[in-house]
């Protein structure tokens, strides 16, 4: 047998040698095996998708970036099947069923680091925290303010700021009657305004001053776009907001954006939270900030002074938008159709008529669920743009798992897209990619099974908390305006911009508006 000596092996100098002259190449080999080795070599190989997808994360940066993720995910589900490979580990599923188990509480499907890219990076709050256990401690503080009970204690708070968005239609149309009015934005400040005071005790001024003030909506879209596209490869996070030298960058910091600006002060006031005195808000109110104050005071251990400032500061990023863009769609939806119009306002001047629905004033959470056909149209609008426009994605357990049938390995992430959920033919009817209200009005059984599988909110453990607060304000807002006012589509047949951050953040609902 021949025995290598060691002069026969090439010195440095010859190594170093050959990597300079030949390092072109040798990048290529390394690139082209790495793209052979993540296309084949992966369990997931058999699924189809986009070429780029099936080598590198590349695919799914660029499809948030563009904004159109959620209309691409439909696409790609429509020329690929249930199934479809967007990363070289991450499949998006498209049946209802398969995203019922994921999202189930109890089943391990636990969050991936996408949401971790969130802020604030120092202080996870309940939707950036990927700890599912830590998670359920910090949920179970929260969910007291969040409760429906909760939250109609504070609807005299929402009463008046509902007051204050029909002031300023009335003084749009007795000064600017002929033009346009833009809805969407006017909605969005109500939506903000609510927030502020249901956190805070305080408005955030944005009706009255019919702006974005300090470009908060602009900051907290500007911070979604960011998150948006760097939690797909969230690592690289480590080089931009989670980078020390970052903090330097003075006007990248958003410690002086409105809304960490307030939720400072507001904790600032209601401090030293040991003794308990001024916990509440202004007036004695029992806020959401103090009811996370009085968590902490219970349970310091598992419910930090940062959780107080993270969970309050998160309600207004997760709840503006959200809440904002399920309206703007609603709106747009039954102005599109003149027949659901129609029979929207018959019902409501029927309700009037019967004394449903008060004459004039506010209307309450009770009133409105009788509004059995707005109730249908709001199902449907959340049903066709949901205001997630983003997966929801979750991690496969070690030991592997199945989802409607189909067994994924440990480790796999699995996506799930509301817009290609809720446009399941077999769940919602062949029409599924219509809007139309009516197939909630058909047949109960029918409807309480298209309920199941709708995931506007999300579900399981990580249910959205401010479902109650959203629905609550939606749905005494809503016919408020339907009742009061008359809408017309200032461009009709014109669909709404949208682009997917992590909501769906959507312009242009100009309308004509008259009193009614
Ligand atoms: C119509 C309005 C809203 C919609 C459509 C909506 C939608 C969602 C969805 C789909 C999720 C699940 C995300 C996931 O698992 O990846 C979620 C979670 C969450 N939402 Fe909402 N949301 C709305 C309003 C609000 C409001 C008003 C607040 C707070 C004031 C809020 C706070 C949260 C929080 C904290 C989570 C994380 C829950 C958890 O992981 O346990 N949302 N929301």
């Amino acid at each position: 047998m021949a025995i290598l000596s060691i002069s026969s092996l090439p010195s440095t100098p010859t190594i170093l040698l050959f990597l300079k002259t030949h390092y072109l190449t040798l990048l290529f080999t390394f690139l082209f095996l790495r793209i052979l080795i993540k296309r084949y070599a992966s369990p997931l190989r058999h699924y189809p998708g986009p070429f780029l997808a099936s080598f590198s994360r590349l695919w799914k940066v660029l499809s948030v970036a563009s904004g159109n993720t959620h209309l691409q995910h439909i696409a790609l589900h429509k020329k690929y099947g249930p199934i479809v490979r967007i990363a070289p580990d991450e499949v998006s599923v498209s049946s209802p069923e398969a995203a019922r188990t994921l999202l189930s509480a109890g089943k391990r499907f636990f969050k991936t680091n996408f949401y971790g890219v969130f802020p604030p990076p120092e202080n996870p709050d309940i939707f950036t925290e990927v700890r599912e256990d830590v998670h359920a401690q910090k949920k179970r503080v929260a969910n007291v303010p969040y409760s429906m009970g909760a939250m109609r204690e504070l609807s005299p708070f929402i009463d008046d700021t509902i007051e204050l968005l029909a002031k300023k239609i009335g003084q749009h149309i007795d000064l600017d009657g002929d033009k346009t009015f833009d809805l969407g934005d006017w909605l969005h400040y109500f939506a903000f305004d609510v927030l502020g005071e249901v956190a805070f005790s305080r408005s955030f001024g944005f009706l009255d001053e019919g702006r974005d003030v300090d470009d908060a909506i602009k900051t907290i879209d500007n911070s979604q776009k960011y998150n948006g596209i760097v939690g797909q490869v969230p690592e690289v996070d480590f080089l931009l907001r989670r980078n020390p030298l970052w903090r330097f960058v003075p006007w990248l910091s958003t410690k002086n954006a409105l809304i960490t600006r307030m939720a400072l002060e507001e904790m600032g006031k209601r401090m030293p939270f040991e003794k308990g005195v001024g916990v509440k808000g202004p007036g004695g109110r029992q806020d959401l900030m103090a009811s996370l104050i009085e968590g902490h005071l219970k349970d310091k251990g598992r419910f930090g002074e940062g959780d107080v400032f993270a969970v309050a500061h998160g309600a207004i990023f997760a709840g503006s938008d959200s809440t904002a863009s399920t309206m703007q769609s609603f709106f747009w939806h039954i102005l599109d159709s003149a027949p659901v119009y129609r029979n929207l306002l018959t019902e409501i001047e029927t309700a009037v008529k019967d004394g449903t629905i008060p004459a004039d004033g506010n209307i309450s959470w009770n009133q409105s669920q009788n509004l059995h056909y707005l109730q249908a149209c709001l199902k449907e609008a959340m049903r066709v743009r949901p205001a997630v426009g983003l997966n929801i994605t979750r991690l496969v357990p070690p030991e592997g798992a199945e989802l409607d049938g189909v067994f994924f390995p440990g480790g796999t992430t699995i996506a799930a897209n509301g817009w290609v959920l809720h446009r399941d033919k077999e769940t919602f009817g062949e029409d599924a990619d219509e809007f139309r209200p009516e197939r909630w009005l058909e047949d109960e059984e029918k409807s309480k099974r298209m309920e199941r599988y709708m995931f506007q909110f999300g579900g399981g453990s990580h249910l959205c908390i401010g479902r109650n607060l959203a629905l609550l304000e939606i749905n005494k807002v809503v016919p408020r305006l339907l009742r009061d006012y008359r809408f017309e589509l200032a461009h009709p047949g014109r669909p709404l911009k949208a682009n997917a951050s992590f909501f769906v953040v959507q312009s242009g609902l100009e309308v004509y508006v008259r009193r009614a």
